[in-house]
């Protein structure tokens, strides 16, 4: 199972979360990554932990003030980018430019969707993975898996209709290692999470009970 954690922006020390990430991940068969905020990409990086962008534009070098270039994001050491997510929700014809401008600077892709319909629209675009998250869930600490176990099979098999190549994860409200169980035994790779680590006392310790069944 891969384990993405995005960090949003959440007032938590980035480079510990990533340590802990860094540590968990040495200790457990699942892959383990995390998203902090691009102003904190390099040194997140430097822990030796899996960075990914929470996201990037449509644009390549030039005149684009304000803009995430992918190709700064991956100088910065991020292997992986997050796009679309429910926080940052672009329109279809930039979601493909920035999958493509992921693509160009080797950054891995998330596609992230509200429903089934939408992964389907979004495996359609190519990505490396698609990610289901009902917004109404983000947050809550309810899972997707227990809450909406439909929408997240629906989706495995949305995306699996267009592209059998890529992958889906789920995410919303997963903070514990039995939320990860099932929503690998509804069929997707991975999950996506926030605040269950990122809020989390001791995020260590919430990321050892979240692999610890895997
Ligand atoms: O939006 C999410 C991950 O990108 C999910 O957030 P929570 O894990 O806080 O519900």
């Amino acid at each position: 199972m891969f384990v993405l954690v995005n960090l949003k922006t959440y007032p938590c020390d980035p480079v510990a979360v990533a340590e802990a990430v860094r540590d968990v991940d040495e200790s457990t068969d699942a892959r383990l990554a995390v998203a902090p905020q691009a102003a904190h990409i390099e040194r997140v990086a430097e822990t030796g932990a899996e960075t990914w962008a929470q996201h990037v534009d449509p644009i390549e070098h030039g005149s684009n003030t304000g803009h995430t270039l992918a190709e700064s994001v991956v100088d910065a050491g991020a292997v992986g980018t997050l796009i679309n997510h429910s926080e940052q929700r672009l329109k279809l014809a930039d979601i493909d430019g920035s999958v493509r401008a992921a693509e160009r600077a080797d950054l891995e892709t998330v596609v992230c969707a509200n429903n089934a319909e939408q992964i389907g629209a979004a495996a359609a675009l190519g990505p490396d993975a698609v990610a289901v998250e009902p917004p109404e869930l983000i947050g809550t600490g309810t899972p997707v898996s227990q809450a909406d176990p439909d929408i997240v099979e629906d989706a495995v098999e949305a995306a699996a209709n267009v592209d059998s190549e890529v992958s889906v994860l789920c995410g919303a409200g997963i903070s514990t290692g039995d939320d990860v169980v099932a929503a690998g035994d509804l069929g997707v790779e991975g999950v996506l999470l926030a605040s269950g680590v990122a809020k989390a006392d001791d995020p260590q310790a919430a990321l050892e009970d979240l692999v610890e069944p895997l």
